[in-house]
């Protein structure tokens, strides 16, 4: 018999940033040949052997979006299994940074204001921060 729960199945650990300025966050569009592909992410990438996971968002930062961290705070931690992948994101909030964001693999990015996040499309995982996002502006 099949079972949903799998305790063996390799959960990636990501490391995710919220992007933060004033009333605004920066978002990106996931390449469609990727995992959620076609979606609206926080920008952000997997946690390498060896790494905290504030040393992969600052990389992962650069890399995708082209800014350098200062400092980031953890904003939430959010379990997630889509079936074909288990995620664990380390979601953090990032408004003290330098450089201005730019999709940098090619990607589609841009500023959205908080309460026009709900016009865009996220991976099911997204919704507890979308939530927790609108309370800081209540
Ligand atoms: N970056 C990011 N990943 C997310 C979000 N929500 C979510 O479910 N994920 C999932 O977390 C995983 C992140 O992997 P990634 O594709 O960004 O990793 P990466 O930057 O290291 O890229 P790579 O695939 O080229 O190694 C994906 O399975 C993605 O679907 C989000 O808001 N931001
Ligand atoms: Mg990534």
């Amino acid at each position: 018999m099949e079972s949903t729960i799998n305790p063996d199945k390799k959960v990636v650990h990501v490391a995710v940033g919220i992007i933060k300025r004033e009333q605004d966050i920066f978002i990106c569009k996931r390449p469609d040949d990727k995992h959620q592909g076609g979606k609206w992410e926080f920008p952000g990438g997997k946690v390498e052997k060896g790494e905290t996971v504030t040393q992969a968002l600052q990389r992962e930062l650069i890399e995708e979006v082209d800014i350098h961290v200062q400092s980031s705070s953890p904003f939430m931690e959010i379990h997630h299994d889509y079936g074909d992948k288990a995620v664990q994101l380390d979601i953090h909030l990032v408004e003290d940074f330098s450089g201005e964001p730019i999709g940098l693999e090619g990607q589609q990015g841009q500023w959205v204001a908080i309460d026009k996040l709900d016009n865009f499309q996220f991976p099911a995982a997204n919704v507890p921060i979308l939530a927790k996002l609108i309370e800081l502006i209540k």
